[in-house]
């Protein structure tokens, strides 16, 4: 499949620079697949390479090389580049930018979330135009109330980026805060108010959903309606953490369409080949299309 060429267009925020547009773009050309680029050192070791941010820099252009025609969006996990401080986040930029040049979307997964006045901070530096580190979009954590986000939301909206919040997340411990309050959980709380923010949204809004491949039918438990937010549903899980392409169409049947499914290691193991990374994130990509 060709590739997406949905890079963001700094200035004059169109419907067609719109976030959800572009990434609904992006999964109609490429799939629902979102590669996951962790460069955990016992990765890049397989990979031949040493634990440094040079290293971690070439693993990340290795991965864009090889699926940048497969994923719809790729998400470097921030904490793995912010080990090597300065050296990592210039590691970081580099990818961000290769990727930009490869006409691929980029997610940065550094789940910020703080009191209001510093969030515009957070926000400025990953969804300003012209900030080093801005990318078409970050995942966001609530846990300081919703409405705190509200300057990242904003700037996104406005810059033609977006935001993914978590909802219920892929790991176990979440339950004990997210799944609290019954009818009004907390996820619920806050899947009702990505809801309202992408409700004039036609298809996809530009708040995403971080909710884990590996959630089961919680969010029925839970009475969340994930078809009605308009968001675009991140679904981390997938291979590693043990979620399978059936898991995700038993779990998501109902909201499948908004379904951006995310891998790292299961894929990223496959390197450094660029071909036998390319073939399994492939090979994912059909798996998903065809259980979907
Ligand atoms: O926001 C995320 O991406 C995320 C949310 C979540 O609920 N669970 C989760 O695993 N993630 C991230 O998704 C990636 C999963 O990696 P693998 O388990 O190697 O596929 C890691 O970078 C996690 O930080």
């Amino acid at each position: 499949m060709a590739s997406a060429g949905a890079g963001h267009a700094a200035a004059g925020n169109t419907e067609m620079d719109h976030f959800g547009n572009r990434l609904r773009v992006a999964m109609e050309a490429n799939g629902p697949l979102c590669v996951g680029i962790d460069p955990h050192p016992s990765l890049l070791a397989s990979w031949g390479l040493e634990d440094s941010a040079d290293a971690v820099r070439r693993f990340s252009l290795g991965v864009i090389e090889a699926v940048a025609g497969t994923a719809a969006i790729l998400k470097p996990q921030v904490a793995l580049y912010e080990r090597f401080g300065s050296a990592g986040f210039a590691a970081l930029e580099e990818t961000l930018a290769a990727a930009r040049d490869a006409g691929v979307l980029t997610l940065a997964d550094a789940k910020r979330g703080d009191i209001g006045s510093t969030m515009v901070a957070y926000a400025n530096a990953w969804l300003a135009d012209g900030s080093p580190l801005a990318a078409d979009a970050v995942t966001l954590s609530p846990y300081l109330g919703y409405e705190s986000l509200r300057p990242a939301i904003d700037l996104a909206g406005q810059t033609g980026r977006g935001v993914f919040v978590l909802g219920l997340t892929s790991n176990p411990e979440g339950q004990s805060v997210q799944h609290v309050g019954g009818a009004a959980s907390v996820a619920k709380r806050i899947i009702d108010a990505v809801a309202q923010d992408n409700a004039h949204a036609a298809d996809l809004g530009h708040v995403g959903l971080v909710i884990g491949a590996t959630v089961g039918n919680a969010p029925q438990r839970l009475g969340i309606d994930l078809s009605a937010t308009k968001a675009a549903l991140l679904t981390p899980g997938l291979g590693a953490q043990g979620a399978t392409a059936g898991d995700l169409a038993n779990s998501f049947a109902s909201s499948h369409r908004q379904v951006l499914a995310s891998s790292s290691r299961d894929i990223l193991r496959a390197g450094p080949g660029v071909q036998a990374l390319r073939d399994k994130a492939r090979m994912v990509r059909d798996e998903l299309l065809a259980a979907g």
